[in-house]
C-alpha cells in the first residue's frame, strides 16, 4: 500500500497558502482541503454548520473552534486513504489540539510573509467564489480583467480582503497562532519559510516535501470511521 502523508500549511491571509496548497497538489498529488473553501460550501449548501458559520463570517469573526471541527473533522475523516494537505486548519490551540486527536502531522508549513507584504497583496486579490480560485491583479491576472480564466464567470473582491477590515484581521491571525506554532515546534515538525515572494519560498518548499514524502512509514495514520 502507499504511503500516506499529512502536512498542514500555515500562515496569515494573503501569505500564499491557497496558491503555495495548488503547486504542492499539483507537484506531490496530495488533496488539498482548503478550510476556507469548505465553511464557503457549507454556508453556500445551507448546511447545519455552515449557517452557524455564516453568522460569524459576516460579523468578520472566525468561526468558533467547535463549528470548525464539527466541519472539517468528519471531512477528514472521510480522507483516510489519502495523502492531504491540510490548508488554514488548525488556526487555533483548540483546533490543533482536536486534528492531534484524529491523526499525526508529517510536516507543517508556517508561512511568515512581512505585514506590508500582505496588505499590498489582499488589496489586489480578486476571487472566483463558487471555486476559491484566487488572483492578483499583478501576481497572476485573469486572462480576461474581471473573468474567472475557467468558467468565465465575474471575480468578487471578498468583504475581508478590504483595506478597512484587513490590520485587525492579520493582528488577531497573529496572537492565535503564536501556540499553535509553538506546538509544533515543539514537536519538530514544523518548517518556516520566510520571504516576500512566493516564488522565492516555492523551491525551498519543493525540496522539503521531495526529501520528507518518500519517507514517511506508515499506512494510514488517521483514525478510521470504520
Ligand atoms: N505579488 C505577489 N502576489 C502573490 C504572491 N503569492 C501569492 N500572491 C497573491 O496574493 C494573494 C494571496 O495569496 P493566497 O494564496 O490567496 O493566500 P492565502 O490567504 O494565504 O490562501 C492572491 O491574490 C495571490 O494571487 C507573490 O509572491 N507576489
Ligand atoms: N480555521 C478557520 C478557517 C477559516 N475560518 C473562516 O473562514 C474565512 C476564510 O478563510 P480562508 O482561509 O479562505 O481565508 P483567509 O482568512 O486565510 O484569507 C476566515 O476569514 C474565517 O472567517 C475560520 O474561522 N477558521
Amino acid at each position: 500500500m502507499s504511503k500516506l502523508f499529512r502536512a498542514v500549511i500555515m500562515g496569515p491571509p494573503g501569505s500564499g497558502k491557497g496558491t503555495i496548497s495548488e503547486r504542492i497538489a499539483h507537484s506531490f498529488g496530495l488533496k488539498h482541503i482548503s478550510s476556507g473553501d469548505f465553511v464557503r460550501e457549507n454556508i453556500a449548501a445551507n448546511t447545519e454548520a455552515g449557517v452557524l458559520a455564516k453568522a460569524y463570517m459576516k460579523k468578520r469573526l472566525l468561526v468558533p473552534d467547535h463549528v470548525m471541527t464539527r466541519l472539517l473533522l468528519p471531512r477528514l475523516e472521510e480522507m483516510t486513504k489519502y495523502s492531504w494537505l491540510l490548508d488554514g486548519f488548525p488556526r487555533t490551540l483548540a483546533q490543533a489540539d482536536a486534528l492531534n486527536s484524529i491523526c499525526d502531522l508529517d510536516v507543517v508549513i508556517n508561512l511568515n510573509i512581512p505585514l506590508e507584504t500582505l496588505k499590498e497583496r489582499l488589496r489586489h486579490r480578486w476571487t472566483h467564489p463558487s471555486s476559491g480560485r484566487v488572483y492578483n491583479m499583478y501576481f497572476n491576472p485573469p486572462r480576461i480583467q474581471g473573468l474567472d480564466d475557467i468558467t468565465g464567470e465575474p471575480l468578487i473582491q471578498q468583504e475581508d480582503d478590504r483595506p478597512e477590515a484587513l490590520v485587525a484581521r492579520l493582528r488577531h491571525y497573529k496572537d492565535i497562532a503564536k501556540p499553535v506554532i509553538d506546538l509544533y515546534k515543539a514537536k519538530s515538525i514544523l518548517y518556516t519559510f520566510s520571504d516576500t515572494e512566493t516564488d522565492r519560498i516555492w523551491p525551498n518548499i519543493s525540496t522539503l516535501l521531495s526529501t520528507k514524502i518518500p519517507i514517511v512509514q506508515s499506512d494510514a495514520r488517521c483514525a478510521s470511521t470504520h
